[in-house]
């Protein structure tokens, strides 16, 4: 199954990464990319083909991801639609709506939106998956079977939810970055050195993850179970409560939630 990508930057690069650690050959993927330096990127890293011109970068590929910025989608596809028919189009551009995107490729029906995320790079990535009602089975297993070897997948039935999956997964990995960040200069400022700060934060982040994973008892026992009364967990836990951390990071997450909304708002009938 051969792939082109539209657009070779951050994301596409995790999923390129992704596939070619998992089995596809640089010769099955191609990528149209205007940035010089994202191609030069791509080449030296793959040894793929990657060109500027859209008619040359998806001939040949039965899958087109569409991997460029919300904001450039439009004017990346409008002018080339006639190229797309007959071709499974997975777009992971946050917000833009099938409907709008299908209007912009000629009405095409066969039509994926896909919410990936950077960890897809080594195989440990999470998409959401949604399909527009004419795309059939055969394609959906497809996008299936390219996106389950990045990392795991999830369908959902309402496009709706695909806002949700973008402010949990998609953006999910900077916020992990982020309390790693914060655990790493906490440590550091209580006197362990940076690199070992990190390390311990990261392998934290790892076995509490697997551990849960590998757990029947919920996120609420397995905290619980670190917590021990008058101990220390139990004073770090209250001064979280009481800075409402958790409510901050709800509030995030809704903020993320409509911000994709009005994302695909702003995209609409453009
Ligand atoms: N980064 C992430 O973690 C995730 C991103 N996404 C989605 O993936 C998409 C890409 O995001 P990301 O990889 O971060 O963005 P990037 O800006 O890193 O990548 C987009 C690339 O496409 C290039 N480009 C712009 N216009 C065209 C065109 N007409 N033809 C070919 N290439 C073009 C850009 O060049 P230039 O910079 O010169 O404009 C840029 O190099 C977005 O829609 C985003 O919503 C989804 C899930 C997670
Ligand atoms: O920040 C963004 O808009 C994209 C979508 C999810 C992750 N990165």
């Amino acid at each position: 199954m051969n792939i082109a990508f539209i657009g070779g930057g951050n994301m596409a690069g995790a999923m390129i990464g992704g596939l070619i650690r998992h089995g596809h050959t640089p010769s099955q993927i191609s990528v149209v990319e205007i940035d010089a330096q994202q191609q030069q990127r791509l080449v030296k890293e793959y040894g793929m083909t990657v060109t500027a011109s859209i008619a040359d970068g998806i001939r040949g590929s039965e899958i087109v991801v569409l991997a460029v910025k919300p904001q450039q989608l439009h004017a990346a596809v409008s002018e080339s639609a006639q190229l797309f028919q007959g071709k499974l189009v997975i777009s992971i551009a946050a917000g833009v709506r099938a409907d709008d995107l299908s209007q912009w490729l000629n009405r095409h029906e066969f039509i994926i939106r896909a919410m990936p995320n950077t960890p897809a790079l080594i195989g440990k990535g999470v998409t959401g998956l949604y399909a527009l009602p004419r795309v059939d089975t055969r394609q959906k297993e497809q996008a299936t079977r390219i996106l389950a070897g990045i990392g795991t997948i999830v369908w959902v039935d309402e496009e709706a939810q695909l806002d949700a999956v973008t402010a949990l997964s998609g953006c999910g990995p900077a916020y992990v970055f982020y309390f790693l960040e914060a655990m790493q200069q906490a440590g550091a400022e209580l006197g362990l050195t940076a690199d070992t700060a990190k390390q311990l934060a990261m392998q934290t982040f790892l076995g509490a993850t697997y551990l849960a994973v590998q757990s029947d008892d919920t996120l609420a026992t397995l905290r619980t179970r670190v917590t021990s009364k008058g101990g220390v967990t139990e004073q770090a836990l209250l001064s979280m409560e009481q800075s409402d951390i958790r409510g901050a990071f709800i509030r995030a997450m809704h903020i993320a939630n409509d911000r994709s909304r009005e994302m695909g708002e702003m995209f609409r009938h453009t």
